[in-house]
């Protein structure tokens, strides 16, 4: 199979669909990697390290879209809509739910489009999303610290407090990835800590990994209310997979909120828990001020430590994009469930539930559609 491995255009988008590492793998597998120029400068990787490891170099967007499959990070935006063609294998995060714009595309030119974020393991895990989600997880309480520093717009306290100052309180609400791996990071800076969660299931794992040293609480308005009106940091780490992320925060609760405090609302890349993150934010331009409150929304958070962030994620993506290749999508989806689970759309149709529900489509099962 022919795969390429466009540059991401996204706002200080530096990772990259694939290694140098990634090409040997795929190359013994006889498949052809075309990558375009530059594309892994923003996580280290040269041209001539692709050329080593058997790829080749072209040197416009268009031509590593020409391929059979092509392998992204982030979803496509408008410009690249272009690029779209019958067939064309998709194999990127695409947080349709949110992007009536792009499904339409998708759909309009029969694209394949298997999104990372929901390729579902029968446990119930992401394994595409997974390491970029500890990766925000862990920079969710970085960047909140950052931010609650007088000159970047926050309250001016330290999360660690010192001896005869108290200590910052971090709330996160979702206990997932992402919010256990940003109260690692809270708890180690030295945060008072609680954990939000539906799942009551859920908040007992995070009792037996953390004990005493945080605080899990039950979601409901209530608790999520008083917890936020108490709160330093907040931290949105909600996931309904697929589907676009439920407004658990209103805006009075975010009035609540005390001056100078911050939100980091990771689940921004599926709309955003907060009814006040109405907007996306960039890495260029990451903040706002509504009501006193700061608020954090990039959607590619990762994309700000791109050499970690590019290992962590092609480790998991290339071992799929391999059966992909090596078997045609047909086959490697109708063997392998998980991956059957990331096809959003097929043949024209919305293959996720999730999905088409968001934007009002009918919804077409995709194993049906394969046999
Ligand atoms: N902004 C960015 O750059 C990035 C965003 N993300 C996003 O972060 C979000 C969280 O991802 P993960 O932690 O991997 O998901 P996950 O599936 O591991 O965790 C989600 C958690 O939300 C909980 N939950 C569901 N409904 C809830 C409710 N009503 N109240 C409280 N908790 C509830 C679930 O029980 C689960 O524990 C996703 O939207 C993901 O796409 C992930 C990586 C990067
Ligand atoms: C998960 C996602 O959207 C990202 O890593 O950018």
């Amino acid at each position: 199979m022919k795969i390429g491995v466009p540059k991401e255009i996204k706002n200080n988008e530096n990772r990259v669909a694939m290694t140098p590492a990634g090409v040997i793998t795929l190359k013994s597998s006889g498949h052809e990697i075309f990558v375009e120029s530059t594309a892994g400068e923003g996580s280290g990787f040269t041209n001539e390290e692709y050329q080593e490891a058997g790829a080749t170099i072209v040197s416009t967007a268009k031509e590593a879209w020409e391929q059979d499959m092509v392998m992204k990070v982030k979803e496509p935006l408008p410009e690249e809509y272009e690029y779209f063609h019958n067939g064309l294998i998709l194999f990127t995060y695409l947080h349709l739910a949110p992007e009536p714009e792009l499904t339409k595309a998708l759909i309009e030119n029969k694209v394949v489009a298997i999104a990372y974020e929901t390729v579902q393991s029968k446990k119930g895990t992401l394994p595409l999303l997974t390491p970029m989600s500890e990766v925000a997880g862990r920079m969710s309480s970085q960047i909140g610290a950052q931010f609650l520093e007088k000159s970047r717009g926050g309250m001016g306290i330290l999360l660690s407090g010192i001896p005869g100052v108290k200590r910052g309180r971090v709330s996160i609400i979702g206990g997932g990835v992402v919010g256990t791996n940003a109260a690692k990071i809270a708890m180690g800076l030295g945060a008072d800590v609680t954990i939000i969660d539906l799942n009551p299931e859920r908040l007992r794992e995070l009792d037996d990994i953390f004990g005493s040293s945080i605080n899990t609480l039950m979601s409901n308005p209530l608790n999520i209310a008083h917890a936020l009106s108490e709160s330093d940091l907040v931290i949105g780490a909600v996931l309904i997979p697929g589907a676009k992320a439920p407004k658990l925060v209103t805006e009075d609760m975010v009035k609540d909120m005390q001056e100078g405090a911050v939100i980091v609302d990771v689940a921004i890349d599926q709309g955003g828990i907060f009814e006040t993150t109405d907007r996306i934010t960039t890495h260029d331009n990451p903040t706002y001020e509504k009501h006193g409150v700061l608020h954090y929304a990039v959607a590619n958070m990762p994309g700000a430590v791109p050499r970690t962030s590019t290992i962590g994620l092609t480790n998991v993506t290339v071992p799929y994009a391999l059966q992909l290749a090596n078997k045609g999508y047909q086959k490697a989806c109708l063997e392998d469930e998980s991956l059957l689970k990331g096809i959003n759309t097929l043949d024209g149709y919305v293959t996720y539930k999730a999905v088409a529900e968001a934007h009002d489509l009918d919804y077409c099962d995709a194993h049906s559609l394969l046999k």
